[in-house]
């Protein structure tokens, strides 16, 4: 799916080879600042290598225009945005970005408890908690149905109950739709539980890569 051939960034990253596998699940795990945020960055085409070159389905990213990029590839950062309006707007909001048809009710609420919101439609999203604000963000996400989807910490703000229920429901929702999920974590735990892979990073470089329990 993405391809990294002696990816540079700045001074931030130093990436040799690095193959991410399409329809599987990919965990980045590693210390504050080691270039994680910034390498899913680098995947949404939100920024541009140095130097070297980033294959999305074996073209260079930078013949690939970022509007035709966004329709497959969709990224949730570790800060999502909520705008002003009521949570069901929040929800829309994607689609509407994405150019793709509205979605009834029903199915926002169908979102809503998949992940895991238990507020009304009308809710003015800007009152919500951080977590909440966070879940309506994965909503959102969800909502777009993209085939690639790039998760930033998706689960940073919530308690641990919390954040093992949704990580299930995206990890179900991505296996049985068969898409291909790029998650930063800091938890090691998720990463073994529900990744095929893990790319582990520091200081910009990838210090290791494995195959996670569940295919272990
Ligand atoms: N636009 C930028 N200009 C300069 N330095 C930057 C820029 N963006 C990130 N950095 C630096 O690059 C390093 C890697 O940042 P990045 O956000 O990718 O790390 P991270 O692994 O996601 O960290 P965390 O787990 O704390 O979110 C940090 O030292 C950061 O300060």
């Amino acid at each position: 799916m993405y391809r990294l051939e002696n990816v540079k960034y700045k001074d931030i990253i130093y990436i040799e080879s690095l193959e991410i596998l399409p329809q599987k699940i990919t965990c980045i795990l590693g210390e504050s600042g080691g270039g994680k945020t910034t390498l899913i960055k680098l995947l949404n085409k939100m920024i541009s290598p140095t130097s070297g070159d980033i294959f999305y389905k074996e073209k260079s990213l930078r013949k690939i225009d970022s509007v035709e990029l966004r329709r497959e590839v969709v990224m949730l950062s570790q800060s999502p945005g909520i705008f002003p309006g009521s949570v069901r707007d929040n929800l829309l909001i994607g689609l509407k970005f994405s150019e793709k048809d509205p979605a009834d009710d029903s199915e926002l609420v169908e979102i809503m408890k998949k992940v895991h919101l238990y507020k009304s439609l009308d809710d003015v999203a800007e009152n919500l908690s951080g977590g909440e604000k966070q879940r309506v963000a994965l909503g959102r996400v969800m909502l777009m149905d993209p085939k690639i989807l790039l998760l930033d910490e998706p689960s940073s703000a919530l308690d641990e109950k919390t954040e093992k229920n949704i990580i299930k429901e995206v990890t179900d929702y991505v296996k049985t739709k068969n898409k291909t999920l790029i998650m930063v974590t800091h938890s090691k735990e998720i990463a073994r539980d529900h990744a095929d892979e893990i790319i582990e990073m520091a200081q910009g470089r990838v210090i290791d890569k494995k195959v996670g329990d569940r295919n272990g």
